[in-house]
């Protein structure tokens, strides 16, 4: 499958000092991606050379076929960006708004109208088309960015941090609006956040971006893969018997799997970090070294828990090296 966003060997330099680097990345035709990271990570800049509005130092963006550098006007076309700040005519009503962006993107006068009324019921402002922006609430605001970027029938839409300054209800009712858009209209969606939690609701796949380099990318259970390595899988186990004095023992029984890497102590259970899901040997092991198990599970990893133990990680190796 062709992809229809490619980026290849992307990098973008300001002075000596590289916001994106040597980036290289396949997104395809209806996907809901996720570029993910903390601030000055390089989600802004990457996006930025997608729509061809500041040049790469070296590399390609190929978006729908074409060079978002070399043919910014071909990209623009097909390619609706929410970007993370709005403006619109705050004394003019949301269809008033709308009607103006069609305009602009060159919609004939007679297709307008029932298009952005059709749109503006899509996007769930069927009361408040006929309001003043002025009196809309930021989630409201977001439904028409959202309207003013699909009116012009895009292939793909990028939303920079679409729900910051959105209450959960908005955010949640927004994610999924863009889950259904992209799933019934095939659009390809690339939305940008540091908010994890939100980015593993609606995303299919995700890219985390670290001081510009996109370290890791793909589903859930493919980024605890790559960013936790050997200790992907954590089972908790709590004993009958008491786990201070027993531990010592329980480690050196548990450890000499090579699935196994690390046991630890934690309040009144024990942690137990392995590269596969080893809990069907672990029960065995101590129930034939008699011990009495109250309960075993496997901890299932969000994005939060990777991302948090990726950089706390990172951190303990950083010590270690310095
Ligand atoms: N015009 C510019 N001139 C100099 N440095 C810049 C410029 N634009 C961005 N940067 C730097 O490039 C790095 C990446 O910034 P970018 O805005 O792409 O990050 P981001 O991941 O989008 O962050 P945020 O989540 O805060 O928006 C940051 O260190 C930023 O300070």
């Amino acid at each position: 499958m062709t992809p229809i966003i490619k980026l290849e060997n992307l990098s973008k330099k300001y002075g000596t000092f590289y916001a994106v680097n040597k980036l290289n990345l396949n997104i395809y035709k209806g996907e809901v991606f996720g570029l993910l990271g903390p601030n000055g990570a390089g989600k802004s800049t990457t996006i930025l050379m997608m729509l061809g509005l500041t040049e790469p130092q070296s590399g390609k963006a190929l978006i729908c076929g074409f060079d978002a550098t070399t043919n910014p006007i071909q990209v623009k076309k097909r390619v609706g960006y929410l970007p993370d700040t709005l403006g619109f005519y705050e004394n003019r009503t949301g269809l008033e708004n709308l009607i103006y962006i069609a305009h602009l993107n060159g919609l004939s006068e007679q297709i307008t109208i029932q298009k952005a009324k059709e749109l503006l019921i899509r996007v769930g402002l069927e009361k408040e088309m006929n309001k003043k922006v002025s009196t809309y609430s930021r989630g409201m605001k977001q439904r028409l960015g959202l309207a003013d970027v699909l009116i012009k029938n895009p292939e793909i839409i990028i939303l920079d941090e679409p729900t910051l300054g959105i209450d959960p209800k908005g955010v949640r009712d927004f994610l999924l609006l863009i889950r259904q858009l992209s799933k019934e209209e095939h659009l390809t969606v690339l939305l940008s956040s540091h908010n994890l939690h939100q980015v593993q609701q609606v995303c299919d796949r995700v890219g985390l971006f670290v001081d510009g380099n996109l370290i890791a990318e793909g589903d859930i259970p493919t980024l605890s893969k790559v960013l936790l390595k050997e200790q992907s899988y954590t089972v908790e186990i709590k004993l009958q018997e008491s786990l201070q004095e027993n531990s010592s023992i329980i480690k050196t029984l548990l450890l000499k799997s090579e699935d196994i890497k690390k046991v630890t102590l934690q309040n009144d259970s024990l942690l137990i970090y392995c590269t596969n899901d080893v809990t069907s040997y672990i029960a065995k092991t101590l129930i034939n070294a008699n011990f009495n198990m109250q309960y075993l599970h496997i901890k299932e990893y969000g994005l939060d828990d990777i991302y948090q133990r990726y950089f706390e990680n990172k951190n303990e190796n950083n010590k270690q090296i310095a």
